[in-house]
């Protein structure tokens, strides 16, 4: 059988340009019209293949994700430096089935997360407060409250005020996993032979320096917020987590090991992806007032003015859920998440060799716009009333058996933000001697994409913050 079909490439190093262009989802994607709902690329030895369609995807990723669950192998950041125990990058296998096992437990035993409900919300209401006492900051504050939250049940931390060291640390270690997995380090995965049998004192060594100082921060970063749970625990006064919880519950021998791996994942992969959403929302809100009054009639409505919005307020709340659905449409954060099979297979008659990058095109899927009429509109009505377009969540969380385990976290949280922010802030467009700051949807592009800084004005809604202090002491 012939490979999916896909654009020509130059010898040897084959497709390069695309696969490595600024936006390769965006090129990709729109290579649909030639080569239809998936094609393929090769190049330097490896064979992609991208999945333009929620079909293709789910009938390769979910169908046969017994064959189609593995991870690209990274030499630098995954087998030298040591990322590759976190979670999302492990290879399939028993060691990944464990570390799913074992998070997966710890969501079931909080009765599937409804037990974080409350300091979701206090963590919400937090967030509100530094905004108001800080609305220049916003970005930090969503990427700090999020990060307080997310340590608090994994490890039972509480972030401190100003520079928090464990913060700071783990902050470190994430920009050590984005440049050491960037596309401009593949060359050292491409000269892996060499990398690995480099005598320390070859010139232009330093790679050996990036693997000190990688293996050095996950001492710092994975195995020192473990151990902070041991000794606590060991004292007796260990807060309940992810950790804490578990090893309470017996978990024993290799599985202790995994824990610290597990907790770590957990904070890595929300910090990656949940923060930015939430800055998205409030860009989206100074880019679509409209979107954003109607939201806050909703929450007047249905929450009143003598209480902040709950948990319990969501199914009551249409249109605010119909803005956390749109979010996740037209934000994608990981555009392309990266399977490879483990086996040689046949889709519709053509072959997909073993070791095959398989790449939903997620972005391209939900930006469509046969599937999404306009589709760089921020406009929550697609998911109301009749006819409404395919729910985001088929896609933008992963396919099949790496499926994003945080998923209902991610998106519990960030209903909760949104409703809290609609009852108490006002968002509006920044302006500058009379003259108005226009926002536009200005994204870096790369495996993550994230919203550049923007500037908006935020208000809160009552004239006097005292009351609003009044308001989240009563709740
Ligand atoms: C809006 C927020 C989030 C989005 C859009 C998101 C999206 C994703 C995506 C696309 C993947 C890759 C799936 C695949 O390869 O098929 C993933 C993996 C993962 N996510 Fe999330 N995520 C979010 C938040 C979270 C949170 C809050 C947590 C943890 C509490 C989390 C934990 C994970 C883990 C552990 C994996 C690795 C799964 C594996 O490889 O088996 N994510 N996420």
């Amino acid at each position: 059988a012939s490979l999916p079909p896909g654009p020509p490439g130059l010898p040897l190093i084959g497709n390069l340009r695309i696969i490595r262009a600024e936006a390769p989802h965006k090129t990709l994607g729109a290579m649909t019209s030639k080569y239809g709902k998936y094609h393929s690329s090769r190049s330097l030895g490896t064979h992609y293949v991208f999945l333009n369609s929620t079909k293709a995807a789910k009938d390769i990723c979910e169908q046969r994700s017994a064959i189609t669950s593995n991870r690209p192998h990274l030499v630098l950041s995954h087998e030298l430096i040591g990322w590759g125990s976190a979670t999302p990058f492990l290879p399939y296998g028993d060691m990944h089935r464990k570390h799913r096992k074992l998070f997966v437990r710890y969501l079931l035993a909080n009765s599937n997360l409804v037990t974080f409900y409350p300091s979701e919300e206090a963590e919400a209401r937090r967030f509100i407060f530094s905004v108001l006492m800080n609305p220049d900051d916003l970005v930090a504050h969503c990427y700090r409250s999020t990060e307080a939250f997310i340590l608090k049940i994994s490890h039972g931390y509480s972030v401190k005020d100003g520079n928090d060291p464990l913060v700071e640390m783990s902050k470190r270690a994430i920009r050590n996993i984005s440049e050491t997995m960037a596309p401009g380090r593949f060359l050292v995965d491409f000269s892996r032979f060499v990398l690995r049998y480099l005598p320390e004192w070859f010139p232009g060594g330093s790679l050996h320096e990036d693997v000190k100082r990688g293996q050095k921060l996950i001492s710092e970063a994975v195995n020192g917020p473990y151990e902070f749970v041991l000794k606590n625990l060991a004292k007796g006064d260990a807060a309940p987590s992810l950790i804490s919880q578990l090893l309470r519950e017996g978990v024993i021998g290799e599985d202790k090991e995994i824990l610290k791996w597990v907790s770590f994942g957990m904070y890595l992969a929300h910090q990656l992806q949940t923060p930015s959403m939430l800055s998205a929302f409030f860009l989206a809100m100074t880019m679509y007032p409209e979107v954003f009054k109607k939201a806050q009639a909703e929450v007047d409505t249905v929450v009143g003015n003598e209480r902040l919005p709950t948990m319990e307020d969501r199914d009551g709340l249409p249109y605010v859920n119909a803005i956390c659905t749109e979010l996740l449409r037209w934000n994608v954060g990981i555009p392309l998440p990266a399977h490879v099979s483990t086996e040689d297979m046949i889709y519709e008659g053509y072959l997909i060799p073993k070791g095959s990058w398989l790449m939903p095109n997620v972005w391209y899927i939900l930006s469509n716009p046969e599937t999404y009429p306009f589709p760089e509109t921020f406009d929550p009505e697609r998911f109301l009333g009749e006819n409404q377009q395919p729910d985001p969540q088929e896609v933008c969380f992963g396919l099949g058996r790496r499926r994003c385990l945080g998923a209902r976290l991610a998106e519990s949280m960030i209903f909760i933000y949104i409703a809290m922010s609609l009852a108490t802030l006002d968002v509006s467009r920044y302006a500058e001697d009379g003259v108005e700051w226009v926002p536009r949807y200005d994204i870096d592009e790369g495996m993550l994409r994230r919203v550049k800084p923007f500037k908006c004005k935020i208000a809160p809604r009552s004239s006097k913050v005292e009351d609003l202090r009044t308001r989240f002491d009563s709740t």
